[in-house]
C-alpha cells in the first residue's frame, strides 16, 4: 500500500477532505500519516488501524521525501517553502495541493475530473506528479456549465459572484457569525416590540455597523448587513484577483487552444459556504432552451437544472440549501432581450466540497 502524508488536515477544507474521504472509504486504500506544523507529537486522527498514532512534523524534508504522495490543504504559504525543497532533493511523488500557489505552473494540472478527465488521465501518463484543486469560484462555474463549455457552445461568459465567507477561512466564519449576534445585541428588546418603528431599528443597526464595535478584523468592514465588491489583491488591469482566475484557470482546466473570454465582478455577501454566481452567457450559436437545459442537465451527475419558476428557484437555487452537499443546481435560464444568443444564469455551489476538497479527493483514487 502506498505511503500518503496528509497536511493541513485539520484546517476548514482539510476536514471537510476527511470526511469526505472517510464517507466514501478511501483510507481502506493506503497507509496515512498526518503531518502538522504545529501540533507534532500530539494524536493523530484515529481513523486507520495501520496508521502513525502520533501527528509528524509537516516541515521535516526527509519524512516527507519517504512518502509516495503527499496531499494538503495547508495554503500556499507552506507549498511555497516545502514543495521547491522536496523537489530540488528529487523527490518523485504526487503532490496534490488546494491551495493557488502552483496552480499556473506549466508542470502542474488543475483538476477537476468531471469536466477534465481527459487532460487528467493523460497528464499522468506523461509523468505529470503535482495536481492541484482550482479557485472555488472557477470550479463551481464549470461543473455549472460544463455541458455549455464541453460542447464549445460559449462565445464568452460574465459572473457575478455572491462569494461566502467561508472562502475567507475559518476566522472569516466566525467574524460573520460574531457580527450577526453583536447586530442582533443592540436591538433585542426593540424586536420584542411589534410597534417599534422598524426604520428606527434598522438605524440603531446602521449607526453601531458605522461604529468600531463590530468586530471586523479578517473583513475590514462588516459583512452583516452588507456587501463587499472586492476579494483578493489588485490586480493590473482593474480586476481583482479572484476575477483574474476566473479567465486564467478556466481555460487552462479546458485546456482550450483558443482562449474563452470569462469576466467577472466578485463580491463577498453573507452567506457562510456556499457560493452563488449569476451569469450572462453569449453563445456561439442560438440554440433552444430546451437543447441548452439538456446539455447542462446531461453533462455531469451533481449538475441540476432547476426549471425557471418560484418555487423551484427558492426550494432548491439557494445557499441554504445547497450546504453541505455535492449538488450543483443552475436555474433562472433565460434568453436575454439582448438577442436569441445571450443567455441567463443562476448557480450555487458549497464552496469547500466541489469548490475545495472533492476534486482532492477524486484525485487521490486515481493515483493509487
Ligand atoms: N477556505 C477556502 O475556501 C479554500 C481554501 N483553499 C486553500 O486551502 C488552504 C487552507 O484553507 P482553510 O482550510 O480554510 O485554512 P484553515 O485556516 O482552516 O487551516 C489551515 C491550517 O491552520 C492550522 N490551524 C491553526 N489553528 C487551527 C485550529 N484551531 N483549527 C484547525 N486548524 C488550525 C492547521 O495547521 P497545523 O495543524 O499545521 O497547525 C490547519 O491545517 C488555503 O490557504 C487555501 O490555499 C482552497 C480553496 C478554497
Ligand atoms: N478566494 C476564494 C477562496 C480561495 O481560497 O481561493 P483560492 O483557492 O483561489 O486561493 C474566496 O475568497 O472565496
Amino acid at each position: 500500500m502506498k505511503n500518503i502524508g496528509f497536511v493541513g488536515w485539520r484546517g476548514m477544507v482539510g476536514s471537510v477532505l476527511m470526511n469526505r474521504m472517510k464517507e466514501e472509504n478511501d483510507f481502506n486504500y493506503f497507509h496515512s500519516i498526518f503531518l502538522s506544523t504545529s501540533q507534532i507529537g500530539e494524536h493523530a486522527p484515529n481513523i486507520q488501524a495501520s496508521q502513525e498514532l502520533l501527528l509528524q512534523d509537516a516541515c521535516n524534508i526527509d519524512l516527507l521525501n519517504s512518502l509516495d504522495i503527499i496531499i494538503t490543504c495547508q495554503g500556499s504559504a507552506y507549498s511555497k517553502i516545502i514543495y521547491p525543497k522536496l523537489r530540488k532533493i528529487g523527490w518523485t511523488g504526487y503532490w496534490i495541493d488546494s491551495a493557488s500557489f502552483l496552480r499556473m505552473n506549466d508542470d502542474a494540472i488543475i483538476v477537476l475530473d468531471p469536466v477534465n478527465q481527459v487532460l487528467i488521465k493523460q497528464s499522468i501518463n506523461n509523468g505529470i506528479k503535482t495536481f492541484v484543486g482550482g479557485n472555488c469560484t472557477v470550479s463551481l462555474m464549470l461543473m455549472s456549465l460544463g455541458g455549455l463549455f464541453a460542447h464549445n457552445l460559449i462565445e464568452w461568459v460574465f459572473a457575478s459572484t455572491y462569494q461566502a465567507a467561508s472562502g475567507c477561512g475559518a476566522r472569516a466564519m466566525r467574524e460573520l457569525l460574531i457580527q450577526m449576534g453583536q447586530v442582533y445585541n443592540t436591538v433585542t428588546d426593540l424586536l420584542t416590540s411589534p410597534s417599534m418603528a422598524i426604520l428606527d431599528i434598522e438605524h440603531i443597526i446602521t449607526k453601531f455597523s458605522k461604529t468600531d464595535s463590530l468586530l471586523v478584523d479578517c473583513f475590514k468592514v462588516p459583512l452583516i448587513g452588507n456587501v463587499i465588491p472586492w476579494i483578493g489583491d489588485y490586480m493590473y488591469n482593474g480586476q481583482t484577483q479572484e476575477e483574474w482566475k476566473g479567465q486564467a484557470e478556466t481555460n487552462k482546466i479546458l485546456n482550450t487552444s483558443k482562449i474563452i473570454t470569462v469576466d467577472s465582478l466578485c463580491v463577498r455577501v453573507g452567506s457562510l459556504r456556499c457560493h452563488s454566481q449569476a451569469f450572462v452567457l453569449k453563445l456561439k450559436k442560438d440554440i433552444c432552451l430546451k437543447e441548452i437545459e439538456e446539455l447542462l442537465q446531461s453533462h455531469n451527475k451533481w449538475v441540476e437544472v432547476i426549471s425557471n419558476d418560484v418555487t423551484q428557484s427558492l426550494n432548491k437555487l439557494t445557499p441554504v440549501m445547497v450546504s453541505g452537499t455535492l449538488n450543483i443546481p443552475i436555474g433562472r435560464l433565460r434568453k436575454l432581450h439582448a438577442g436569441n444568443k445571450y443567455i441567463s444564469a443562476f448557480s450555487v455551489g458549497d464552496q469547500l466540497l466541489w469548490g475545495a476538497a472533492e476534486p482532492l479527493r477524486r484525485i487521490l483514487r486515481q493515483l493509487l
